[in-house]
């Protein structure tokens, strides 16, 4: 028996028992395995790879992949050399999976732990991102300056502030690094955070991990406008890909604060638990208020179309507003210098088998220039107001620095490390 496997064309037809069977291949790339007839077809599909270099991150401003597997880490080396080491295995894995390839080039060597896990064999890239960030204890933890990065940490990854309505649960909260993988096929996403989390032994181990399903914003203006759990369309009036400048001006870091970040943004996340069960007790019209929109059409209160803008000053004859005051995008939009790209998910994780309830929400995703400017002004006035806060918990909480893109032989991070 050969001591090693070598996986290529002819391999994965050999082992998916389609040898002969009237394959279409194609050359590198990804490759698809489609149910055709009872018959599984391969076919090449390089439109369905974003690449992984870039001046910016990739999962950013890339148009929202349909489902998430986002994960944080605890390093548990006292090595600052390891980190350094980390992300360069990553940042090379995390490349060879957005293209579509199997890690180790498809080496399966008979007496050692296959280099992939093997589960995304045969599947297409399915517009796989991987997005790195680094929390704020990689740079302080308990006061300690860990790895003699504390100068290095920007003043804008601050730790988040108590919040009115906060019920943060540690074991879902924080991270010293963090990996959004976003794809199109919720294996190939799967399959990225395994691959990377088995590559971190020894140097880093998961802290927490949420999957996320049906994206709940659109970030591209190609793409039709989801449903949230809620059963409202989420995303409408959300930053887009095709206003570059806006982009510019509330997503990327520019010139200001320490150079290793410019060209990356900061990414805060929230798991924020619906209360299904009494959400649908509620009447359609008070459903309405609190977002401030019609829940069938999108529209908001003063118009008919989804896209109509949103008229805060609109009042009914009787001289009261037509949003009302603690309408979710009243709280959301009235400070018009303050935008974010949300980039979030639907979840669920089963039941609450304390309550019997559905464990399920919103993973909350946002990128933001500077979260002290935007994310933390936006939430604390609606933790504080907003009519959606009888609905939802937020039980879970992390802030990251991501860092820019990089090159073919560069590192995510690496002028931090420089
Ligand atoms: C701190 C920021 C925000 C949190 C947290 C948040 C939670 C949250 N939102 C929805 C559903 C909707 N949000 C909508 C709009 C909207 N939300 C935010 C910010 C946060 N939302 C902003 C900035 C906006 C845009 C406001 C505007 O400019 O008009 C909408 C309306 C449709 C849309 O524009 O996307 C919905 C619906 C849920 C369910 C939720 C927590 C579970
Ligand atoms: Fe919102």
């Amino acid at each position: 028996m050969a001591m090693s496997q070598k996986i290529n064309r002819r391999n994965i037809l050999i082992s998916t028992g389609l040898a002969g069977a009237g394959v279409v291949l194609g050359g590198g790339g990804g490759y698809a395995i489609a149910q055709t007839q009872g018959q599984r077809t391969m076919q090449h599909n390089e439109a369905n790879i974003i690449p992984f270099y870039g001046s910016q991150q990739s999962g950013i401003v890339t148009p929202q992949q349909n489902h998430l597997h986002f994960a944080a880490f605890d390093l548990i080396t006292e090595n600052r050399d390891d980190i350094a080491t980390l992300l360069k295995i990553w940042t090379a894995t995390a490349a060879t999976m957005a293209s579509g390839k199997p890690i180790g080039e498809g080496t399966f060597p008979e007496h050692a732990a296959p280099p992939d896990t093997g589960e995304a064999l045969g599947l297409q890239a399915s517009n796989l991102t991987i997005t790195f960030g680094l929390g704020p204890t990689l740079f302080t933890k308990d006061g300690k300056d860990r790895y003699g990065l504390a100068s290095r940490r920007p003043e804008a990854l601050v730790d988040l502030p108590p919040m009115a309505g906060d019920a943060l649960k540690e074991e879902r909260s924080g991270g010293d690094l963090c990996v959004q993988a976003c794809s199109d096929n919720p294996l190939v996403a799967f399959h990225a955070i395994r691959n990377l989390a088995r590559q971190a032994r020894g140097l880093a181990v998961m802290r927490w991990s949420q999957l996320g399903f049906n994206r709940t914003a659109s970030t591209s203006k190609k793409q039709e406008t989801p449903r949230n759990l809620m059963g409202f369309k989420d995303g409408t009036n959300n930053l887009k890909i095709e206003d570059p400048e806006l982009m510019k001006q509330h997503v990327w870091v520019g010139d200001e604060g320490l150079s290793w970040m410019h060209g990356g943004s900061y990414l805060v996340a929230r798991r924020i638990r619906m209360h299904l069960e009494s959400w649908d007790r509620d009447f359609l019209a008070d459903q309405e208020k609190v977002f401030g929109r019609r829940k069938v059409s999108g529209a908001p209160f003063n118009g008919k179309e989804e896209f109509d803008a949103v008229d805060l000053n609109a009042k009914h004859p009787d001289g009261t507003p037509m949003i009302a005051t603690q309408a979710h995008i009243r709280l959301a939009a009235e400070d018009t210098s303050i935008k974010i790209l949300r980039r979030g998910y639907s979840f669920t994780d089963g039941m609450d088998i304390t309550t019997g309830e559905q464990d399920a929400g919103l993973f909350f995703i946002a990128f933001n220039r500077d979260p002290r400017k935007q994310f933390i002004p936006l939430q604390t006035k609606l933790g504080q107001q907003d009519l959606l806060n009888e609905y939802i918990t937020h039980n879970g909480s992390a802030i990251f620095a991501c860092p820019p893109g990089t090159h073919e032989g560069g590192f995510i991070g690496e002028a931090l490390f420089a």
